[in-house]
């Protein structure tokens, strides 16, 4: 038996077709499997400054205004006292952050790896709902689980097959407030990888296993194939490089593919588009001051996060240092992306699907 989320039905509304970008996000994914793999096999080493330059490239010129396109998309017809209470909203959801990474740094860093798998694994799991449907998923847990082995992949992966790197920025991002914050861990290393490697195994079969049991079918197919995909993409390649190519060239891409396909569907009321105008060029010039509006408030923003650690740049070099900062400050600034966007706004959702 199907439970309903919200209004959702749980399957493909695009009448079949799905925007190109789908594919090319798979294809992007199973050429970097590939191509590191041969890497690391060959022996060859990526140089950690590339890394660190990769990383820095894909979320910030790449991964960032995407980020704010899906706030533009979700606001643009929505009536004028929602978008002030969601811009409230978002804002107090940063401070919370702010003020839980100031005081309990160990503390804001489990939440920013929690809010990078919410929005990979909630995110990802709408793109399938718009896309491909979902009916083998059909329970909520089960729904859940999908959403937790998809998301898992981006951050719980890399713990179990890149471990020393992820602790060495991970006490880089601590940091930023108390660089001892994360010394107590450095001895359990070995216990927390195998306990994540056994605990994420587990859940993948189990969500592979489950979704073939109550149903099957190309949802599943395409289901089992993603995750099993995400899942080598995050122990192949190396973790920088690979989080830093996943927002912009698997989840940025595929929510495209998700508005692509939802797009005929009515997404709200024309009176207050706020790209609207009589003509294109009035309706171009209009989103393209929103854009530029909404560049200088997200500076605004990563200004005043600046300002606000007491070592922003973790006494660290200038790319490690900016790596380190970056990920508290995206995860911060992608807090609400998640809380205000998805969790609180019932009517609709960021990563809407109807
Ligand atoms: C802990 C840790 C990392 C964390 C990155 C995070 C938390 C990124 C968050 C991204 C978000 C929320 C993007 C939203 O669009 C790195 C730098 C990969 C390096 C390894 C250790």
């Amino acid at each position: 038996m199907s439970l309903p989320v919200r209004k959702r039905v749980w399957r493909s509304v695009g009448g079949g077709s799905v925007h190109p970008s789908l594919g090319l996000s798979r294809a992007a994914l199973a050429a970097l499997v590939v191509g590191f793999g041969a890497l690391a096999l060959a022996g060859v080493a990526v140089p950690i400054e590339a890394q660190m330059a990769i990383y820095l490239v894909g979320m910030i010129a790449l991964n960032l205004p995407h980020g704010g396109y899906e706030h533009f998309e979700n606001l643009r017809r929505r009536r004028p006292s929602f978008r002030g209470r969601y811009v409230a909203a978002y804002l107090a959801a940063i401070a919370g952050f702010v003020g839980l990474f100031l005081l309990a740094p160990a503390a804001g860093l489990a939440l920013a790896l929690v809010v990078a798998m919410a929005k990979g694994g909630i995110g990802g799991l709408s793109v399938l709902d718009a896309t491909v449907g979902t009916e083998h998923l059909r329970t909520r847990p089960q729904r859940a689980l999908a959403a937790a082995v998809r998301g898992g992949a981006v951050m719980l992966v890399p713990i179990a097959f890149h471990t020393d790197t992820f602790y060495a920025f991970s006490t880089l991002m601590v940091g930023l407030v108390d660089a001892g914050a994360l010394a107590g861990v450095g001895e359990h290393l070995d216990a927390i990888r195998t306990a994540v490697l056994v605990g994420y195994g587990a859940a993948l079969a189990a969500h592979v296993a489950l979704g073939y049991v109550r149903g099957g079918g190309r949802s599943w197919l395409v289901d089992a194939g993603e995750s099993v995909l995400l899942a080598a993409y995050f122990a192949v390649v190396p973790v920088l490089v690979a989080v830093g190519l996943y927002f912009p060239f698997w989840y940025s891409a595929r929510q495209v593919a998700r508005t692509a396909t939802v797009e005929a569907a009515p997404v709200g009321d024309d009176e207050w588009d706020l790209a609207g105008g009589d003509s294109a060029s009035a309706t171009a010039l209009r989103a393209w001051e929103l854009m530029v509006a909404g560049a200088l408030a997200t500076f605004a923003v990563v200004a005043a996060l600046y300002w606000a650690f007491p070592n922003p740049f973790a006494s660290s070099g200038l790319l490690p240092g900016a790596v380190a900062f970056w990920s508290v400050a995206i995860s911060i600034i992608a807090l609400p992306h998640v809380v205000v966007g998805e969790l609180l706004d019932r009517e609709r959702g960021i990563w809407y699907v109807p």
